[in-house]
């Protein structure tokens, strides 16, 4: 028998789920039902060793160090900005003139345009939020779709792998101070005033170059890692600008592994929405094991029909999903109030996806599901009601 890594908890062949081969969100293991910790390979590892465990490990492991970084830089922003209040303020002749400034509202003004045009469940998303984040979030959105643009976009076919490099110059620029056009003016000054790094934007970047090359996905491994480059660096990019609430006793890391859990829901229900459109488009994106383990091939794919197979499988694929979306849910009480309402919406909404499926009897290859607008309107005083209950009173 293969071994089999449960997506969580580092361990092969030890979880007794009911997920798909195993793979689940909960930190716990049937073998001694204590909360796994995550594997830390800083002490004590010698290069080579290091070397041969990046082998074998698995992409959640390697997401999990990125989070790990993203919280340190959090803390040292946290201790320097004691330090620079500490500090008399002087004035260092960098302040924002006056054309800075018309500048600056046109570059947020074009983002808000294009967010408004291209992205629907985030752009009412980010109405919820106070103008100031809002405009970041528009400044983040923006680059986003634009990169995903470079391999998702009516030009897709056009982009080379050079052309992403060229893009990931032009990122280095943004962080630099360089922008190029006037939504880099936008996220470049995003990026001077929040902590943000520019490790997941570059990650996003790598997803992107994996889909220029990569139709299919072995096991969930490897989805997870694309997905973790696709979205779950956007959940990334987001928790610096949000800011995590004053109170909260939870972990920087685990607020940073909620943001990331959104970002896999939200690509797996994405995924689990288009199975036609990319079909279509030569693209499958569920795991292959598991979809030969329900006795399903490409070919019954891109047949597109409906069975008791199919639907099984995908009862399996949406409670998968459904679990990030419970590993998102934790960590969002414990962000910032001014963007606590705009993020549960957003996981609310987006998660009803995953119900307009079930209602279309797993049609996934022929109907599109979509949350109407009733729905969404009930779900925003549901998200406000969550909103305002606060960080959990215990250490996370
Ligand atoms: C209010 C709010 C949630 C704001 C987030 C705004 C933001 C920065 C959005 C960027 C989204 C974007 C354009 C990503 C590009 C890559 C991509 C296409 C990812 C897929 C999004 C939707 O795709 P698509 O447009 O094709 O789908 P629709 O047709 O519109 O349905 C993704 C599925 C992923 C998007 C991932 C997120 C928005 C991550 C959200 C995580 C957080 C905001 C962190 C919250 C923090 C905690 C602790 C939970």
């Amino acid at each position: 028998m293969s071994a089999v890594l449960c997506v969580v908890c580092p361990r092969v062949n030890a979880c007794d789920h009911s997920l798909p081969r195993n793979y689940c969100t909960q930190r716990r293991c049937s073998s001694n039902n204590k909360l796994s910790s995550k594997p830390s390979f800083s002490s004590g590892v010698s290069a080579y060793s290091r070397a041969v465990a990046n082998l074998s490990r698995s992409s959640e492991e390697r997401v999990y160090e990125v989070v790990q970084k993203q919280a340190a830089l959090v803390r040292e922003h946290r201790r320097e900005s004691e330090l620079d209040l500490k500090k008399p303020v002087e004035n260092d002749g960098t302040s924002t003139g006056t054309t800075d400034w018309n500048r600056l509202n046109e570059a947020y003004e074009r983002c808000r345009e294009f967010c408004a045009d291209h992205d629907n469940t985030f752009y009412l998303g980010t109405l919820l939020m106070m103008p100031e984040l809002r405009r970041a979030f528009w400044a983040i959105s923006v680059w986003c779709r634009r990169t995903d643009d470079l391999v998702d976009g009516p030009n897709a076919t056009y982009t080379t792998p050079k052309d992403l490099e060229r893009w990931e110059k032009r990122l280095n620029d943004i962080f630099e101070g360089r922008p190029c056009d006037v939504y880099d003016v936008a996220l470049s000054d995003t990026a001077s005033k929040y902590p943000i790094d520019i490790q997941p934007f570059k990650d996003m970047i790598e997803g992107m170059k994996l889909d220029l090359t990569k139709s299919r996905y072995e096991n969930f491994d490897e989805l997870y890692l694309y997905c973790y480059h696709v979205a779950g660096t956007v959940g990334l990019m987001s928790v610096p600008v949000i800011g995590i609430a004053p109170k909260s006793k939870a972990s920087i890391e685990s607020v940073y592994n909620a943001a990331l859990a959104l970002g896999i829901a939200n690509q797996l229900t994405n995924i689990l929405r288009d199975v036609g459109e990319d079909a279509i488009r030569g693209r499958i994106y569920l795991p292959q094991d598991e979809l030969a383990q329900a006795g399903l091939s490409d070919e019954d794919i891109f047949c597109g029909k409906v069975t008791d197979k199919w639907r099984s499988f995908m009862k399996g694929q949406i409670k998968r999903a459904r679990m990030f979306y419970y590993e998102a849910e934790k960590g969002v009480s414990e962000l910032n109030l001014a963007s606590r309402w705009a993020v549960w919406s957003s996981l609310l909404l987006y998660r009803q996806i995953l119900d307009a499926i079930e209602a279309n009897d797993y049609n996934n290859f022929t109907k599109r599901a979509y949350v109407a607008k009733a729905k969404k309107l009930i779900s925003l005083p549901v998200a406000l009601g969550r909103a305002l209950k606060g960080p959990s009173k215990l250490a996370s």
